[in-house]
């Protein structure tokens, strides 16, 4: 694992450090507070470039983004922004995902029909960057059991529910995330 320097990163939710992970051909990003508690306020997101940057309305993943820097910048903590797009499958995968669904197909059942497992990601990293800051213990911002199993070394003390508020572009998409992939809405 390469890791760079430190740099400020000032941000409409408030003036945040910025720092690179890298591992293999993945650029992992941290966005932390200077100040940081003894049990942090984290967030493991995982990289949806349609809904992080474009706005998209077809998930959830912009506005817990949003949700997440506003709590982290108040409380202090860090979101550990990991570059595995589409639940692992990439951005271009992604894409078909996205046209299959258009014909009707869920979440779950489009990356089925492309070949991949519903969710292919490896959140093993995580507990490497919190090594590296010195943290044991988190507050975790997440609706996801997976999330919560994935860590073996760090104590969740709390986990801290992301509300969302839902649209009719991605209604079926958090009823499938429920119902399929387990998660807590
Ligand atoms: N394959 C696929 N990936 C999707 C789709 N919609 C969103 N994603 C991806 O799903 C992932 C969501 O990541 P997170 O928000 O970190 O995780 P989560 O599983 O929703 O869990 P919490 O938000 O923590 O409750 C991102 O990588 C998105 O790109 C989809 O329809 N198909
Ligand atoms: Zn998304």
């Amino acid at each position: 694992m390469k890791i760079s320097e430190i740099a400020t990163l000032p941000t409409k939710h408030g003036i945040f450090k910025i720092q690179s992970f890298k591992e293999g051909d993945k650029e992992h990003l941290v966005i932390f507070t200077e100040n940081m508690p003894e049990i942090p306020l984290v967030r493991i997101h995982s990289e949806c470039l349609t809904g992080d940057a474009l706005g998209s309305l077809k998930c959830d993943c912009g506005e817990q983004l949003d949700f997440a820097l506003k709590a982290i910048n108040e409380k202090g903590g860090m979101v550990i922004y990991l570059r595995q797009e589409g639940r692992g499958i990439g951005l271009f995968n992604k894409v078909n995902a996205y046209a299959l669904q258009d014909k009707g197909l869920d979440t779950v059942e489009a990356n089925h029909q492309l070949g991949f497992e519903a969710d292919l990601r490896d959140f093993s990293i995580v507990e490497k960057i919190l090594n590296h800051f010195g943290i044991k213990k988190i507050k975790l911002l997440t609706n996801n059991p997976r999330k919560l199993f994935s860590l073996k070394n760090i104590e969740v003390v709390e986990r801290i529910p992301i509300k969302v508020t839902p649209n009719k572009f991605n209604e079926n998409y958090l009823k499938t995330k429920k119902e399929k992939l387990g998660h807590k809405l």
